[in-house]
């Protein structure tokens, strides 16, 4: 379970997360939404002690990330950053080993390998885990990054729009191996800006708007449209299709 209370962050200076209260269970994918600039990676950087926050805290399965030696840490938490740079010479299956590193302080043995093999399986990648990731596509290369968090078997998995690039097939496969992952007690946050998926994979939604949070809740409660309206500021309809939420603007 992820803990975050009374938290406010700045950058450049500037207050960017006002006083955040959440819990995050596992066994549930929570959806982070909101409009451009809202915070979102803002508060998964945040949570992944990337940047420090400048009041409050954050604690998984009740221990201070703040405190928590990196290594450790990092056996415990996985985040997948938009805009992930990566050395173009490495092989799908090299990346996805990465995710192993703070297990195997760089040397997989058979079960690392079984994992990051599975995990490769996972993203529809075992086709490619010899490739360079110079020579694969953009989707592709968002789908290995995804299945390295993944191999690091993280209590909590932290995921910043992780559907980029992605085709609607590998949309539904990530957001089903978010929802395996959160059903297996890990507790999973994504960035995510599509509504629609939002409100038919996600178990709750935690919405921000400038930096506050402005609704919180499960797809029923948050995914309404005068809620959304008033989230982004421009009329949204939200219509009910074969017992799913979907969202116009
Ligand atoms: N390096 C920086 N220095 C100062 N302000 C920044 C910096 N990076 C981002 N910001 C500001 O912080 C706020 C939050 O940005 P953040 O990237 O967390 O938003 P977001 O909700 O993830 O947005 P998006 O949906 O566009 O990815 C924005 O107002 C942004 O302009």
């Amino acid at each position: 379970m992820i803990e975050i209370r009374s938290l406010s962050a700045k950058l450049g200076g500037a207050p960017v997360l006002h006083d955040i209260d959440a819990t995050i269970a596992p066994g549930r994918v929570t959806a982070l939404v909101g409009p451009n600039g809202a915070g979102k990676s803002t508060l998964l950087a945040v949570i992944g002690q990337l940047l420090k926050a400048s009041a409050g805290s954050v604690t998984l399965d009740g221990a201070d990330l703040s405190d928590m030696p990196p290594p450790e840490r990092a056996r415990r938490l996985a985040i997948l950053r938009q805009n992930t740079t990566i050395t173009p010479r490495l092989t799908v299956a090299d990346l996805v080993g990465f995710g192993r590193y703070p297990h195997s302080g760089g040397r997989l043995d058979d079960a690392d390998l079984r994992i990051v093999d599975a995990c490769l399986a996972e993203l529809d990648l075992s086709a490619l885990a010899g490739r360079h990731l110079d020579t694969i596509s953009g989707g592709q290369r968002q789908r290995a990054l995804i299945a390295m968090t993944l191999a690091q078997t993280p209590r909590a998995l932290l995921l910043d729009e992780p559907l980029n690039n992605l085709d609607l097939g590998h949309v539904r496969r990530v957001m089903e191996v978010a929802r395996t992952r959160a059903r297996a007690g890990v507790a999973v946050v994504v960035v995510l800006h599509d509504l629609s998926i939002a409100a038919r994979f996600a178990d709750a939604l935690i919405a921000l708007k400038a930096g506050h949070i402005f609704a919180a809740g499960p797809p029923n409660e948050v995914v309404t449209g005068p809620t959304l309206s008033a989230l982004y500021d421009t009329p949204i309809e939200v219509h009910e299709v074969a017992g799913s939420r979907v969202v116009l603007t």
